[in-house]
């Protein structure tokens, strides 16, 4: 690691593996759209800002890859957003039934011959010449000790010029700062409809599964791997977007 604040040691060597009965399973899959919609601040303003970004770095012809594309609802909005823009679009996921429900859903909207959706680990892509990487709340499913690698990986594969953009729910270094942050997402959750128990339950679902850095992490661990600039484009609390640049 160079002179980047890098996460500690214990966090970023952590060995507990993701439990097997955690996956993102058909049952999962049903209920997905409405949960991100609804557990994820600002989705959709985050989603247009993604579009605005990628509207102004494209050129005609360019590849976009959408990792962790789930259900596609950010890829195919995203399409709808630049709509008429000589593009190729390619979802991919790592979840069998995420990607059938992504294939239906482009189907539905028209756009089946416009989007691929792939089934690859994208800890393995390998996708030479990719313009922009959209990397929108998966990376926090990532191991924490292999974020460095994909990081890596990220950055080989985009063409010179080319964009990543992350998402992310996020922690902070201050421990009173941090609870204040949840607790306000939690109200959030709570306006939103979401019980108690439904609250408690996520959070203990997630527990080791979702794993999230800082936002100073996240920068430097793109920093890092030969990104810069690595600049927050949106933050809300606990909630942090960044877009990270290959040099042209
Ligand atoms: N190693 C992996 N390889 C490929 N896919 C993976 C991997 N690990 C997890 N996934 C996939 O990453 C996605 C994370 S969801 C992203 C939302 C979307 N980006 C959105 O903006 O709507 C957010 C959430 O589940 O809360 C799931 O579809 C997993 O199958
Ligand atoms: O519900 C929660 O506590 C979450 O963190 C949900 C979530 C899922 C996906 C992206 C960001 C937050």
């Amino acid at each position: 690691m160079s002179s980047f604040s890098s996460p500690p040691a214990d966090r970023l060597y952590r060995t507990d593996t993701v439990p097997e009965d955690f996956a993102f399973s058909d049952r999962v899959v049903e209920v997905f759209d409405d949960m991100l919609d609804r557990s994820v601040p600002f989705y959709q303003e985050v989603i247009k800002a993604t579009a605005h970004l990628l509207r102004r770095h494209l050129q005609p012809g360019d590849t976009v890859c959408d990792l962790g594309c789930s259900t596609g609802a950010s890829l195919i909005q995203i399409a709808r957003l630049l709509e008429g823009r000589d593009l190729r679009l390619v979802g991919i996921d790592s979840s069998p039934a995420m990607l059938e429900k992504a294939r239906l859903k482009a189907e539905m909207y028209g756009r089946q011959h416009t989007i691929d959706f792939c089934l690859e680990d994208i800890t393995r892509i390998q996708r030479p010449g990719t313009a922009a990487f959209v990397v929108n709340y998966t990376l926090q499913f990532i191991r924490p000790l292999l974020r460095p690698a994909l990081a890596e990986r990220l950055f080989a594969n985009l063409r010179p010029g080319g964009l990543l953009i992350v998402s992310e729910k996020t922690i902070l270094p201050d421990g009173r700062l941090n609870r204040s942050f949840i607790d306000i997402y939690h109200d959030l959750k709570r306006e939103r409809g979401y019980s108690e128990l439904e609250i408690a339950r996520k959070r203990e679902a997630l527990e080791n599964i979702l794993i999230p850095f800082s936002v100073e992490e996240n920068i430097a661990l793109f920093a890092n791997a030969g990104f810069q600039p690595v600049t927050p484009f949106f933050q809300w609390f606990n909630f942090c977007s960044l877009v990270a640049c290959k040099p042209a």
